[in-house]
């Protein structure tokens, strides 16, 4: 509604306010996301299986209608994403016979995916995430296995981001990775994305997920998060941010509404979080929401399917929660 401030206003000297949106969303949505938001992701319709299901064949219709809201509007655009080990074709992978593609073709076929695909929105799209979580969650190994590292090994990350840069170089070129404020996992990301950096890899940004929740991670660990990849001289961007109101081992499938004490709570967290990301506003260039209410958030079927989930601002008749008046407070 017009009555209260928007989110793109209130921080318009401190980063971008994004929303991952979808071909339902931008009906569904379309007031509350022009009024709110300045930026947004395409949720799936630009991943490689939306957009490449087959070799020879490519299906821009969606991803071209999300591109066509955002520039209606005035809004920017972030591409998510275009090597990732999930919603990734499986011929990708396949040679003719059956078997599986060798290093040099699997090369070659990214190089086109990535250049028939950021050089089409060359001119709508400013960033990229170019990699998304390809750093192991557990154990002492740095990069998780996937078809691509089988197959391409560990340099086929560096190519990929040559690859889009050779497609638009004017475009920002991010690695992005959730669970990225866990320090193990934060020591790796930053091992990786340095070691792109020292190989002289064209690499602008690192991009934190911030699939939080009510309770994790701490503070302090966002913070140790925001303050290591910094120090890599290279901007941030929070790309999914959205506050479950579980932890991810709570299954409990018990609730229909989130009860006034979640509700407080998820507005002292995003208070606490927003205040930090207004301590690094020189350094963090975007703040994007994995959606926008809570009508609709993918954690509505993860970890649990099936389980209502209320992560967002705004509740699901898009009107501001506690969360947004304590975050509107903070400018
Ligand atoms: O939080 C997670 C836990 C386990 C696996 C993946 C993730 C996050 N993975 C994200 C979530 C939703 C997808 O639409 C995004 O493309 C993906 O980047």
């Amino acid at each position: 509604s017009s009555a209260e401030p928007a989110l793109k206003q209130l921080f318009a000297d401190d980063f971008k306010i994004g929303a991952a949106v979808n071909p339902a969303t931008i009906r569904t949505q379309d007031s509350l996301l022009a009024y709110q938001f300045n930026s947004i992701t395409a949720e799936n319709e630009m991943k490689f299986v939306s957009l490449h299901p087959e070799e020879q064949t490519y299906t821009f219709e969606a991803a071209d209608r999300l591109v066509e809201f955002a520039r209606s509007y005035g809004m920017a655009m972030r591409g998510h994403t275009l090597v990732w080990h999930n919603q990734t074709s499986d011929w990708l992978f396949r040679d003719g016979q059956g078997g599986t593609v060798s290093k040099d073709v699997l090369l070659e076929r990214v190089r086109e995916h990535i250049h028939t695909v950021v050089g089409r929105y060359k001119n709508d799209i400013y960033a990229w995430d170019v990699v998304n979580e390809a750093i192991a969650d557990e154990g002492e190994a740095l990069l998780r296995t996937s078809k691509w590292t089988e197959i391409a090994g560990p340099d086929l990350i560096a190519k990929a981001f040559e690859y889009a840069h050779e497609a638009d170089p004017q475009a920002l070129l991010f690695y992005n990775d959730y669970n990225e404020s866990n320090p193990q996992k934060r020591d790796k990301i930053y091992a990786l994305v340095q070691s792109l950096l020292e190989q002289g890899v064209p690499i602008h940004g690192i991009g934190l997920q911030a699939h939080w929740n009510l309770y994790d991670p701490s503070l302090d660990e966002i913070r140790a998060a925001i303050e290591k990849y910094a120090s890599l001289g290279l901007q941030l961007q929070l790309t999914e941010l959205d506050v479950s109101m579980f932890r991810f081992e709570d299954r409990r499938t018990d609730l229909t509404s989130p009860d006034p004490a979640m509700l407080e709570l998820q507005a002292e967290r995003y208070e606490a979080v927003f205040r930090l990301l207004l301590e690094y506003r020189q350094i963090i260039s975007g703040v994007t929401f994995w959606g926008a209410a809570d009508d609709y958030t993918w954690l509505d079927d993860f970890p649990v399917r099936g389980r209502k989930n209320w992560p967002f601002l705004f509740d699901a008749a898009h009107q501001p929660k506690l969360a947004f008046e304590r975050v509107a407070a903070l400018v």
